[in-house]
């Protein structure tokens, strides 16, 4: 999906709400763990009842892999019911890769190609030649870790090398990589405060905002200092929707509360027009 379709479906959505979709068997409800494939069947569940209300959605890779191989069948089929059902949902895999180039590349290949994922993210520590080979792909996008929302993003990231923070060296820097206008950056919800610092290096990028629901972060500080001519924010909220409730009417429980932030959404969007 390109940057412009994204743009006109969160416009036309009203919405730039991402969903998580993180999910631990342990935290869904009881009666799903009798089907064949207990993950696919809550995704799916997650995905016919929120998909109007969200234009993004993001599983985190870590909640497949720990079930090994039935986990990345879970993970195939739902990326696979997304993209034949909703083709135009934005989708993210939630990776966290990065490694030495010929390594990267076989990571791309894996999620843009293999899995058909819109976007990846991506750890930017190895810098350049392990950035740059996701980049190589067309209308693919790769989403650099830049302030995360995190505790620990104070050990490194808020850290000053050559006088200026780490995060910052990783925006300015990665804005010269090749084929850069694939590049969308995570910043935390719990780190609204760098915002307005960050938009004066990335003014026109997308950033994911992981950290709203669970984490505290804030929507409405997020948006006062992340917004730009485009909206540019894609907001992840995984566990404060997808865990609402776990009956029976868990699905019905996800789309009130994503109703909650889109109906938020769609009111800071009248404000900016
Ligand atoms: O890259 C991410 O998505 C991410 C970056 C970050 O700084 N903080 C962060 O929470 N995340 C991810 O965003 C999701 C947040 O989940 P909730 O806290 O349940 O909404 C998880 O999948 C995290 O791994």
């Amino acid at each position: 999906m390109t940057t412009q379709e994204l743009v006109g479906q969160i416009y036309k959505k009203q919405s730039f709400l991402c969903i998580g979709l993180d999910v631990d068997l342990h935290k869904m409800p009881k009666h799903l763990l009798d089907a064949k494939d207990p993950i696919f069947e809550f995704n799916k569940a997650i995905i016919d009842a929120t998909h109007h209300l969200a234009v993004a959605y993001k599983p985190n890779t870590a909640f497949y892999e720990a079930y090994g191989i039935k986990g990345w069948q879970s993970l195939q089929k739902t990326i696979q019911y997304l993209n034949s059902n909703y083709p135009d949902i934005f989708t993210i895999a939630d990776a966290k890769r990065g490694d030495i180039g010929n390594t990267s590349t076989m990571y791309a290949k894996a999620f843009f190609e293999d899995m058909e994922f819109d976007s990846v993210t991506v750890a930017p520590y190895m810098g350049k030649d392990s950035v740059e080979p996701f980049l190589a792909f067309k209308n693919k996008h790769t989403i650099l870790l830049a302030l995360t929302s995190n505790q620990g993003a104070f050990d490194f990231q808020t850290k000053e090398v050559e006088g200026k923070e780490l995060y910052k060296q990783v925006l300015e820097t990665s804005i010269a990589y090749k084929n850069s206008e694939n590049l969308m950056y995570v910043v935390g919800a719990t780190k609204a405060e760098y915002l307005s610092d960050i938009r004066k290096i990335v003014p026109n990028s997308f950033l994911l905002v992981p950290g709203v629901g669970a984490q505290g972060g804030n929507l409405k500080e997020v948006c006062k200092y992340g917004l730009n001519t485009q909206v540019g924010l894609l907001i992840n909220s995984s566990r404060g929707i997808i865990y609402a409730s776990n009956d029976a009417d868990f699905a019905k429980s996800a789309a009130s509360k994503a109703l909650e932030l889109q109906e938020e959404m769609k009111q800071i969007l009248e404000e900016i027009k």
